[in-house]
């Protein structure tokens, strides 16, 4: 089901936590919420929910206006980063849970206990976790427990699953494990589902498209692939990749784009004037005519990231590792021109 926000706002006291936001939320499609701490995601997924109220704006699931409808009436599934399992009951209790509170769509009556059984089979099964059933939540792995919580979520087959920062209390390796699972589980159960994360590697590397929002306001909406070779504005470029991309102010006109030292570096664009030029790290490699002074050099195995300055402002590069590259040597450097971007200096919009 679509979920369409629009001119979304909510207040608390004189701090704008989400500023007229409009969103759609595409039906069956996994979309992240992603932003900085503060930036107003979990305020906008609690509005959805219907855990906040609006301050002013609609929220629409579909054709049905649920904007003042309280939580239990929308059909939602919602997966928070501390599951709150109940400790006392068994994974299949747990999960059944849900369906003793609502009546069953065919009968009109509550669910009779062979179809609780049935539809927690089914989605145990989707969540693989049909071998601990019979457990109690404090015998799970954190990513077990996770998996249970969201098998939670799913059994009343809602409409929308929304999940608050979902991995945030996993280590690193289950993280990953979770994170391609998510994936798996939306992409088979089809349900519109609105993630949220502060981690932009997160975001990218399972949604289908991403909100990146800042001080309560929509910056981009995009896939991945395109917010990050495509950035709206600078925010949003330095939002996206790790290391981050570089900036240097430089005066741009006649296919090149010079620094404040006379440095010209290869720059093709209908704009002419002063730029914040953004060049990603990866837009550089050995070999070529720029002399530089490595600053830093940092390891990482597959590649290496060094640190220099062009007129003064830091840089960040990744290099080929197979040549080894130390702090205070000289290097020479070409750059990809496809990989820097021209931004507007005071604004950070892009030009
Ligand atoms: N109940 C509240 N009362 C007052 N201010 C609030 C309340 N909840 C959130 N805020 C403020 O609203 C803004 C947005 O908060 P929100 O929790 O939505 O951000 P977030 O992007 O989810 O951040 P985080 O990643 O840290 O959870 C922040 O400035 C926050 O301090």
């Amino acid at each position: 089901m679509e979920v369409r926000v629009k001119n979304l706002t909510k207040q608390f006291g004189k701090t704008t936590a989400v500023n007229h936001i409009d969103v759609v939320f595409k039906d069956g499609k996994l979309t992240g919420l992603l932003g900085p701490s503060g930036c107003g995601k979990s305020t906008t997924l609690y509005m959805i929910a219907g855990l906040e109220g609006v301050t002013d704006g609609e929220i629409m699931f579909g054709d049905r206006d649920v904007t003042t409808l309280m939580p239990e009436k929308r059909n939602i599934g919602l997966v928070f980063q501390n599951y709150a399992l109940y400790p006392h009951m068994t994974v299949r209790d747990n999960i059944t849970f849900p369906l003793s509170n609502i009546k069953d769509p065919e009968t009109g009556r509550p669910y009779s206990r062979a179809k609780r059984n049935a539809a927690t089979d089914e989605i145990a099964k989707l969540v693989q976790i049909e071998s601990l059933l019979d457990r109690k939540p404090g015998q799970l792995s954190g990513g077990q427990q996770q998996r249970v919580a969201i098998a939670r979520a799913l059994v009343k087959k809602p409409d929308v699953l929304l999940l608050d920062e979902p991995l945030s209390n996993l280590d690193a390796r289950l993280r990953m494990e979770m994170r391609s699972e998510i994936r798996r589980i939306q992409q088979e159960s089809k349900v519109t589902t609105i993630f949220v994360t502060h981690d932009q590697e997160e975001a990218m590397s399972i949604t289908d498209e991403i909100v990146l929002m800042r001080q309560g306001v929509v910056q981009q909406v995009a896939g991945a692939h395109e917010m990050y070779m495509d950035p709206a504005n600078s925010f949003v470029a330095s939002f996206m990749g790790n290391p981050p991309i570089s900036y240097v102010d430089v005066q741009v006109g006649g296919g090149s784009a010079v620094l404040e030292n006379g440095l010209r570096l290869p720059c093709r664009s209908d704009y002419a004037g002063h730029a914040k030029m953004g060049i990603r790290p990866e837009a550089w490699a050995l070999g070529g005519d720029l002399s530089v002074t490595l600053t830093d050099v940092e390891m990482r195995g597959q590649d290496q990231v060094v640190s220099f300055t062009l007129a003064g402002q830091p840089v960040r590069a990744i290099l080929n590792a197979e040549e080894y590259v130390r702090p205070g040597q000289e290097v020479h450097l070409r750059l990809s021109e496809k990989r820097c971007y021209l931004f507007n200096p005071e604004t950070g919009v892009r030009l």
